[in-house]
């Protein structure tokens, strides 16, 4: 038998006018909530936690039912092993930063396993173990945020929930826990729903993004597939939109440029995050309005990168530009180009057309 899905949400709900109507299912690694302020990102957390009860439907976690309306099952919070993570950490100031993280443990005394994670454990994943003796009061910002997240993994949580968890947080900040975020999702073995708004976060951590809209589900994917979709352009970034295509980081050329090997082709960059060492996987962005587009290999220009692609999909944008899809190989690339310049190109799906990659953006690591 195969096992049950790390989240397994199907429900309704009406609070004042809005009205939530959301299936969801997730697997394991990160899942983000992403969508529009007001969508129901934080209903479908609070969901999960309990904080809030569904008019009906069922929310199961690793094939533990939570939440089962018709069967009059409803757990309450306490009992749902369920680690949620605030924007603000909610540290006991009174208590050490030890003290804080075994709090955690004592909620969980009654299901600690041979497997759950230790003081330890914990300690090194999230590396706060000289700050064990402080209080929160002398802590940074992004200290408080990996002591709150050593409390929530303390307590054995079959689920993580982080709502925005660096919305509080500066640039430099979130750099920080970026990466204590890719080991927490990579190495902790726990499910995590995650809710932003942030393409950048989205880029760096997700391993599906669960598209809401209005109280909907309006698409589940893999970030670069659904990236890559015209018709989510309103919620993937507008003006902003571009394709995020995974990649791995390959070796140097004679002059010194880095090769990143996507399934579009490869991208060559002049400067690497010193985290990203040979061998080391990421994802990288294409901003739509940085790609320029040609009918015939383009001969003698200055740009690095050229993919080659066949036209999959091409329609008008609200502001005036055209958006099209570029089948590159093995992964889509999307471009916004004047109508003025689509026109001149008859841009046609079938047709083979050059991607001319003015820009690439790699979120900054540690
Ligand atoms: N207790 C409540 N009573 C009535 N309406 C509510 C209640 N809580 C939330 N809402 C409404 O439900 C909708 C969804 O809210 P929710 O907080 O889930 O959105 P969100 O996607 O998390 O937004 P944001 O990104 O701004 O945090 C909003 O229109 C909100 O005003």
């Amino acid at each position: 038998m195969s096992a049950p899905p790390a989240l397994d949400l199907d429900v309704t709900l009406r609070q004042g006018a809005f009205d939530l109507v959301a299936q969801v299912t997730a697997g394991r690694g990160l899942t983000v909530l992403f969508g529009q302020s007001g969508s129901g990102k934080s209903t479908l957390i609070d969901l999960v936690a309990g904080l809030k009860r569904p008019d009906r439907g069922r929310i199961a976690v690793d094939g533990v039912p939570l939440v089962h309306t018709a069967a009059g099952l409803w757990l309450p919070p306490h009992r749902r092993r369920v680690g949620y993570v605030f924007q603000e950490a909610r540290l006991l100031p009174h208590l050490t930063v030890r003290q804080n993280l075994l709090y955690g443990r004592w909620f969980a005394r009654r299901h600690v396993t041979a497997e759950a994670p230790t003081l330890d454990s914990v300690t090194d994943l999230l590396g706060i173990g000289p700050l064990l003796g402080r209080r929160p009061a002398g802590l940074s910002g992004g200290e408080k945020a990996r002591v709150a997240l050593g409390r929530a993994l303390l307590a054995a949580p079959r689920i993580l929930l982080m709502d925005e968890p660096l919305a509080a947080l500066d640039e430099a900040r979130k750099a920080e826990i970026l990466p204590y975020l890719e080991r927490l999702r990579d190495h902790a073995g726990l499910p995590i729903l995650y809710v932003t708004h942030a393409v950048a976060e989205v880029a760096r951590l997700a391993t599906t993004v669960v598209m809401v809209d209005q109280g909907r589900v309006r698409a589940v994917g893999a970030p670069g597939t659904l990236w890559s979709r015209p018709d989510l352009m309103d919620l993937t970034g507008g003006a902003e939109a571009g394709s995020l295509l995974d990649a791995v980081v390959g070796g140097r050329t004679a002059d010194g440029l880095f090769h990143l090997d996507t399934a579009a082709g490869r991208i060559l960059v002049p400067h690497l995050p010193p985290h990203l060492t040979s061998g080391a996987r990421t994802r990288l962005r294409i901003p739509a309005r940085d790609v320029l587009l040609s009918d015939r290999a383009p001969q003698g220009l200055s740009a690095l990168n050229i993919l080659p692609g066949i036209v999959a999909d091409v329609r008008d944008d609200a502001d005036g530009s055209r958006v099209v899809r570029l089948e590159c190989v093995g992964a889509p690339v999307l471009a916004r180009v004047t109508r003025t310049s689509a026109d001149a190109l008859s841009i046609t799906p079938g047709q083979p057309l050059w991607a001319i990659v003015k820009a690439v953006a790699l979120d900054q690591g540690s």
